[in-house]
């Protein structure tokens, strides 16, 4: 089970992750409260264990940024939440660029759509909306792929996300408190997904 925390913004953000161990993190450059600069991203990702992967986020930018922001930061994955296409994907995967595409699932066709990237993608990541509370978890039901659920997931919540068997849960604003990342919540969030692994939480 993959654990990504995402939208650190702070070396203190970096320094908790490191002591909680998450496999992922993730620094958004896409338009976002939670987006940060490349200098400090650098010097997050020098600051992370060798152990956690670094993700960076984009959203429909241009395919020239997301090369050169991969290329200098050396970032582990790319994340795309927008409508980037397969040629689009293939282009950065024949560069050597590790991809996951995140899909906005609003019903049952965005996992049909979602199904398309499976073989093109590293990971393909099912997320809601920024603004909508649609539970995620009736929709992903459907989906017969192995995917990485995201999208409205806190400490009290993940319960029903781990009983999907999904490979990975992805977190932002669920581990934040007043904006900021929050080392309590981040712990009850690895907490939850160890009490899963062991069995302590029902498998699906
Ligand atoms: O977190 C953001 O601000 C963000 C902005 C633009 C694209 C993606 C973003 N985050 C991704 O959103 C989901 C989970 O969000 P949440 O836990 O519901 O707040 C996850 O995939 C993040 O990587």
């Amino acid at each position: 089970m993959i654990v990504k925390f995402c939208g650190l913004k702070r070396l203190v953000d970096v320094e908790m992750c490191n002591k909680l161990q998450p496999d992922m993190i993730g620094l958004i450059f896409a338009q976002s409260p939670r987006r940060v600069e490349k200098d400090i991203a650098k010097d997050m990702i020098l600051a992370k264990s060798p152990s956690i992967k670094s993700v960076g986020v984009f959203k429909d930018q241009n395919i020239s940024e997301v090369i050169e922001i991969a290329t200098q930061l050396q970032l582990d994955f790319v994340q795309l939440h927008g409508r980037e296409d397969c040629e689009y994907i293939k282009h950065l995967k024949n560069l050597g660029f590790r991809v996951i595409k995140a899909i906005e699932v609003k019903g049952q066709e965005d996992i049909k759509i979602a199904k398309r990237y499976v073989e093109i993608a590293d990971f393909v990541l099912l997320d809601r909306p920024k603004d909508s509370s649609l539970d995620i978890t009736k929709v992903a039901k459907l989906a017969d792929f192995d995917y990485i659920i995201a999208g409205g997931i806190t400490p009290e919540n993940i319960d029903k996300y781990l009983n999907l068997n999904p490979v990975g849960i992805d977190v932002s604003s669920g581990i934040e408190t007043e904006g900021y990342k929050d080392f309590a919540k981040m712990k009850k969030i690895i907490d939850m997904v160890n009490k899963y692994k062991v069995g302590e939480i029902e498998n699906g």
